[in-house]
């Protein structure tokens, strides 16, 4: 099975996956995409070897469908089977997500539903929330929504800000992204939870 890893940033996520595709795990990464030139994940992905692609949607303004139709023409010379959205700024259409359907995945870091959106953390914190955590799911056209596949979890604590949650909460990413993707590789579609 081949995996096609979609940024924006840092790319620890996709770090986790790449390094977690080795052995008998059935799948293994084609490609990383970026919409972010010069994004950190870039320079990380070509170190392990995997492919890498750019396509900067400042250049198609408000044109979502020929940025997208850009995705697809850099994405189809590496065929991928899956794309894992790991930390990718972009919302999608619902066409292109249509055309992923059960075959696209995407980590959000809260326990979905709760907070669906940006500034997660500071809002959890904000809520007085007792636990915090991340999600994978399955994408769908509507944002942050899709059938989970998998969630971790853990207790805020009295001093955590924004910032050490979501290094805390990076840390449960980069073991349940994998965990998901490669149960979703062996066609294993029920959640599974981290505590
Ligand atoms: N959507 C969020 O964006 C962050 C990306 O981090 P990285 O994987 O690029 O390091 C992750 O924390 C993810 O939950």
């Amino acid at each position: 099975t081949r995996v096609g890893i979609l940024i924006s940033g840092s790319g620890s996520n996709m770090e986790a996956l790449v390094d977690s595709m080795t052995g008998d795990h059935p799948a293994r990464a084609c490609v990383v995409l970026s919409n972010v030139p010069g994004a950190g994940g870039l320079a990380r992905a070509a170190a392990r070897g995997v492919a890498i692609e750019t396509v900067d949607h400042r250049a198609f303004g408000r044109d979502r469908a020929a940025f997208e139709t850009a995705l697809d023409a850099a994405l189809a010379p590496h065929a991928p089977d899956i794309l894992c959205l790991a930390g990718f700024m972009r919302v999608l259409t619902a066409d292109f997500v249509s055309r992923w359907a059960g075959r696209m995945l995407n980590i959000h870091p809260s326990l979905l539903p709760k907070y669906r959106g940006l500034d997660t953390h500071a809002r959890a914190l904000a809520a007085g929330e007792a636990e915090h955590g991340c999600t994978v799911h399955a994408v769908t056209p509507a944002l942050d929504d899709g059938p989970i596949l998998g969630q971790a979890r853990l207790r805020i604590a009295p001093d955590d800000t924004p910032a050490t949650l979501a290094a805390r909460v990076q840390l449960l990413e980069h073991r349940l992204y994998p965990l998901v993707l490669r149960r979703f590789a062996e066609g294993e579609t029920d959640p599974v939870m981290l505590d």
